[in-house]
């Protein structure tokens, strides 16, 4: 049975799918990051909001407070009589939460309240030299049974008017804002201490937010070992005094369904459309089309030059143009590698273009100096089969005089196709020299030899490696130089690499060799620098001289 990663789609699509998942992870966590900090900004907004009103409210009550003990005029204790006591009830009635409003002397004598006249005074502490409304409290109000707080202000001459709230009234309201398990407090600004609370208080800790002069929220562990969210905001006609509401962060921010099934179905469609794009644009980008294209707009594809070597003195004759792709990521790549798809993909008579353009560049120097040097060039059935590349060879025999194209045997022999018969006769008849690549290997007719006007046969290079070992090879080597002599054609042995194979060839009389005994293919800067230091000629190195004795 066939498992499903025997598949070779499924084993090029799973890379891409798991690279996907991978993006895709990635976006949920940048999702479910920004859901998480949009819950909190909310949370937060709504925290603060509920601060604000609180404090708001606080204030508003305060400044009414205020304003009504601004109201009353400074009092001396004889003053105390019955219309006094109506004004100061009067105002005391228009102010809900105040239950007594209170006249205290500079000696510090409680004297006269909204409810009756002290004959025997109270002793309090004495007002302060304080200008504006304080705070004074919790305090125990025993003829209320209740706790209390004090709002009073110092009168010009040194006495007291203040006003007796009760607690509870601020507590009912603090009870209306705060969450089962959170808090709300009237604290101290400076010490944190609470004055009125609902819910359980507690701080910070470390408590760093201290004095409190401006709202603030803090996220941190509390007290009571729990992490809470807090607002704390001072009042404004009070700002010794701060509103506080606190709420555990877990029942505040509720990180439940943070991707709705929606959500998850986006999410499962992203991956799809990720795994889809990645595996096209591998293909793409694989495809030998693009990367040919690519290179030829990159310009990667460069000349290698191998001499072609007149054994008798040794002396360049002539370069074979080889082509290599300066590949940015493989290296430097073998024609074989590549050439089958440029001729699949239609790009290698673009590419023997810019081959034919940088070679004309790099050897100018070369040809100036002997026109009869020979430039052999490889060429396929497509170059025969554009008009263009036809053309721009007839172009190019002017500006070298020794071009020859190289044709393997069964591009030669395709005797159906009519247009590379015409091609042939139309470059020859321009002078341009045709030579038989790789001769020997393919079959090629006696009579369309005769016919074509060939110049050059080049051995292949398997039966020059057969010298010495392959008798049957070597009879074929003689009977390719016996067809030479016959019908005039130069043999050009490739693929010479052993002195043992230089003196047979040199036995049969071949006179043009080409092979890794005298050079490698080069590139044009360093056939250049050899040719200016050496000249012309070529010495076998000794080292191979050892390697083949
Ligand atoms: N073992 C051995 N090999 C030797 C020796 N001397 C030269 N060679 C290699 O033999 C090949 C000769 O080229 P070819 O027969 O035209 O065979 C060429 C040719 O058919 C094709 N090619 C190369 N450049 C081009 C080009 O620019 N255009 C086209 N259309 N084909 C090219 O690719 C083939 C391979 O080219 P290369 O890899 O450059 O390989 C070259 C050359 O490097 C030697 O002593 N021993």
């Amino acid at each position: 049975m066939t498992s499903l990663t025997n598949l070779p789609r499924f084993n090029k699509i799973l890379p891409h799918a798991a690279i996907a998942l991978l993006i895709t992870v990635a976006i949920t966590i940048f999702f479910v990051y920004q859901q998480i900090e949009a819950r909190k900004k909310l949370q937060y907004s709504h925290l603060t909001l509920k601060a604000q009103q609180l404090s708001a409210w606080l204030d508003t009550n305060f400044s009414i407070i205020n304003n009504v003990l601004m109201e009353v005029e400074p009092l001396t204790a004889d003053t105390c009589d019955s219309e006094m006591l109506f004004e100061l009830r009067s105002l005391m009635f228009n102010v809900a939460p105040v239950v007594e409003i209170g006249m205290v002397n500079s000696a510090g004598e409680l004297i006269c309240t909204s409810w009756q006249r002290h004959h025997n005074a109270i002793k309090v502490n004495p007002p302060p030299d304080q200008y504006g409304l304080r705070f004074v409290g919790p305090l125990n109000v025993e003829y209320m049974q209740q706790p209390a707080f004090v709002l009073a202000r110092t009168l010009r001459d040194g006495s007291e008017v203040n006003a007796l709230v009760r607690i509870r009234w601020l507590k009912n309201q603090l009870k209306n804002y705060a969450s089962e398990l959170g808090f709300t407090a009237l604290i101290d600004s400076d010490t944190g201490n609470p004055i009125v609370t609902n819910g359980l208080y507690s701080r910070p800790k470390p408590a760093t937010h201290l004095p409190i002069d401006f709202d603030l929220i803090i996220q941190a562990y509390f007290q009571n070992n729990r992490e809470q969210i807090a607002v704390y905001s001072p009042l404004t006609t009070l700002p010794k005094l701060s509103i506080v509401i606190s709420d555990e962060k877990s029942i505040l921010i509720d990180n439940d369904e943070l991707i709705s099934p929606t959500g998850f179905l986006v999410l499962f469609i992203i991956w799809l459309a990720l795994t889809a794009v990645g595996y096209m644009l591998s293909n793409y980008l694989s495809d030998s089309r693009h990367q040919l294209k690519r290179a030829l707009k990159r310009d990667e594809f460069i000349n290698y030059y191998q001499p072609i070597v007149a054994h008798r003195d040794k002396k360049i004759m002539g370069v074979e143009v080889l082509m290599r792709w300066q590949h940015p990521v493989e290296g430097l790549k073998s024609p074989i590698t590549f050439i089958p798809e440029a001729i699949a993909t239609g790009y290698l008579n673009l590419m023997t273009s810019q081959q034919l353009a940088k070679c004309y560049t790099e050897l100018k120097h070369l040809i100036d100096k002997d026109p009869d040097f020979i430039v052999t060039i490889n060429i396929s059935a497509c170059h025969l089969l554009s008009q263009q590349a036809i053309t721009e060879f007839i172009r190019y025999k002017t500006r070298i005089p020794g071009l020859v194209l190289e044709v393997t045997e069964d591009v030669l022999i395709d005797e159906t196709n009519e247009s590379i018969q015409h091609a042939f006769i139309t470059l020859t008849q321009a002078g341009i020299q045709i030579a038989i690549d790789d001769f020997g290997t393919g079959y090629c007719g006696l009579s369309y030899l005769s016919q074509l006007p060939v110049t050059y046969l080049k051995a292949d290079k398997s039966f020059i490696a057969a010298i010495g070992t392959d008798g049957m090879h070597t009879h074929v080597l003689e009977m390719i130089v016996d067809l030479a002599q016959k019908l005039e054609l130069t043999v050009i042995a490739e693929g010479v690499e052993t002195t043992e194979q230089l003196d047979y060839l040199t036995q049969l009389k071949i006179e043009l060799h080409q092979g890794w005994l005298y050079s490698k293919a080069l590139p044009a800067k360093v056939l250049l620098e050899q040719i200016e230091q050496r000249g012309f000629t070529l010495s076998i190195p000794a080292s191979l001289h050892k390697k083949t004795a």
